[in-house]
């Protein structure tokens, strides 16, 4: 029995600390648990796959989407815009589908308006400098962009304050453990559970 809506679940935390390697961990362990696929201005880096990384659109296409409502939140992330397909993550929440929204921190306080019973989890690296060796070690990004996406952090990291947990991610495996026990506390929290067992008891089941 699943009568319950899905939990909206957003991780938001700074560039290179491995949201997206946390992510793909938890898929693997978390079989309720959909992955929403965001629409994005930013070039495919290499290994990156249409409809399964991002949706990659050019800025008119992305300002059309905007335009006809289509993103439940965006926003302008060194230089590109990113946003959330707002149709599946409302199918995908009715249907009692656990969705996992990776974004930054500007399109998390809009969710955060939107759906204020979401769940909102912070990842945060062990340490700065380990941060750094992340960013580089990755190689993605050529030296200007390392130095915006760690000048971003610094911005990203003061507003951890607005999210409900803070995950540090030491190991890929203990962080992926950390959340998948938010997830399961979430679930079992009274105002989610107590109106299914109202009714039943008002119904005389
Ligand atoms: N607001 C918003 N941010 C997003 C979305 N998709 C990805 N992001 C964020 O945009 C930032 C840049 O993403 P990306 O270019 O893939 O770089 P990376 O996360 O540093 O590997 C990250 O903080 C992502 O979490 C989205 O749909 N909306
Ligand atoms: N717990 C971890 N320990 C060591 N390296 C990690 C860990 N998590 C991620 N990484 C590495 O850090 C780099 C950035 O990770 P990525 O998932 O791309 O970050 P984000 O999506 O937050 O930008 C990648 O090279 C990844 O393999």
């Amino acid at each position: 029995m699943n009568a319950e809506k899905g939990l909206l679940i957003v991780l938001s935390g700074p560039s290179g600390v491995g949201k997206g390697t946390v992510c793909a961990a938890l898929r693997k362990v978390c079989p309720n648990l959909v992955y929403s696929v965001s629409a994005t201005t930013r070039p495919p880096r290499p290994g990156e796959q249409e409809g399964v990384n991002y949706f990659f659109k050019t800025r008119e296409e992305f300002e059309r989407m905007i335009e006809r409502g289509e993103l439940l939140e965006w926003a302008e992330y060194v230089g590109n815009y990113y946003g959330t397909p707002r149709r599946f993550v409302e199918e995908m929440l009715e249907a009692g589908k656990d969705v996992l929204l990776e974004i930054e921190v500007q399109g998390a306080m809009q969710v955060k308006r939107r759906y204020p019973e979401g769940v909102f989890i912070f990842l945060v690296p062990p340490s700065m400098e380990e941060l750094r060796r992340r960013i580089l070690g990755r190689g993605t990004e050529g030296d200007a962009a390392i130095t915006e996406r760690l000048e971003a952090a610094r911005a990203e990291l003061a507003m951890m304050a607005e999210y409900d947990y803070v995950v540090v991610n030491d190991t890929v495996e203990h962080a992926c453990e950390r959340i998948r026990a938010i997830v399961t506390a979430e679930h079992c929290r009274r105002d989610r559970l107590m109106p299914r067992y109202q009714k039943l008891l008002a119904e005389g089941k």
